[in-house]
Order: C-alpha cells, then structure tokens, then sequence
C-alpha cells in the first residue's frame, strides 16, 4: 500500500469517528430522552463510586450505559430517516417510530432491573445499618 494510500486510510478513519462524535452529538442535543438516559449513566457512575462496587459491576453497568444509549441513537436515526422518507402519515411510519421506541424501553427497563439488582441491596445496608 502507498504512502498516500495509507494517509487517505488515516483520514477516513478519523473522520468516520468526527461523524460518528457528531451523531453523538446530535442525539445528546436534540433528544429529550437521552438527556433522562445521561442523567441516569451520572447517578449510576455517583452511585457506583459511593458504595464502591467491583470490578464486575462496573463492567455490567458501562454495558448497560452502552446499550441504552447506542439504543436510544438508533431510535435517533429511525425517526430522522422515517420523517425524511414519510412526512405523511403512514400505518408503516407508525410501526418503525414505535418498534424504535419500544427498542428503547426494554434496553432501559432491562437496565434499570440489573441496576435494581446491584444497587437495591447496597442502599438498604446503608439504610439499615
Ligand atoms: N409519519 C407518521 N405516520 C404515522 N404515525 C407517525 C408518523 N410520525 C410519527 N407518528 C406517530 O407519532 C408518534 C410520535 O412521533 P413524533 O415524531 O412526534 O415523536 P418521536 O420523535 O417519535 O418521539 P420522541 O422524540 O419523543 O422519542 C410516533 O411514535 C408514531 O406513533
């Protein structure tokens, strides 16, 4: 592979990550619930310092994070390519909005089981201590 070859590869590599930091970017600033999403991963991160949980629950929880925001991002691009391609109302527009959403959901509610899970026990050995 050529020298230019190989710093046109760098280039696109970098900026296939600067679109990618925009697409966070976009959905951080224009969706509501990703705000609700960053505000719970910040009381998960306080939390997870406060009472110290191990390495173990770390993981689970940054994979948590990771799967109700890349989620909640999808359901960021469905909706933008839906409006795009049905501005009119259509039954199947209906039905790709809502399975995007409902996508959403049960990421979170899965989420916040497994947080109820690790965080429920550790509050109540404070509360009860
Ligand atoms: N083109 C359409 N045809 C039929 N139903 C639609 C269409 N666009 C939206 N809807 C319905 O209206 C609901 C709300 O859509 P809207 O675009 O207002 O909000 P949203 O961007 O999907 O929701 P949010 O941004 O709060 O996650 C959708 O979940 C869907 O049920």
């Amino acid at each position: 592979m050529s020298i230019k070859q190989k710093s046109h590869q760098r280039q696109s590599l970098i900026s296939s990550f600067k679109h990618a930091f925009e697409g966070i970017a976009v959905g951080v600033l224009n969706e509501r619930n990703m705000k609700i999403h960053l505000c719970a991963m910040c009381l998960v991160i306080l939390f997870g310092i406060e009472f110290k949980i191990s390495i173990i629950e770390w993981c689970i929880c940054v994979i948590l994070c990771g799967m109700v925001i890349g989620a909640e991002l999808v359901n960021c691009a469905v909706e933008a390519i839906v409006d795009m391609v049905m501005p009119d109302i259509h039954p199947n527009a209906k039905v790709a909005k809502d399975t995007a959403a409902g996508a959403v959901l049960v990421c979170a509610i899965s989420a916040l089981i497994v947080g109820g899970i690790i965080f429920v026990p550790k509050i109540f050995s404070i509360l009860l201590k």
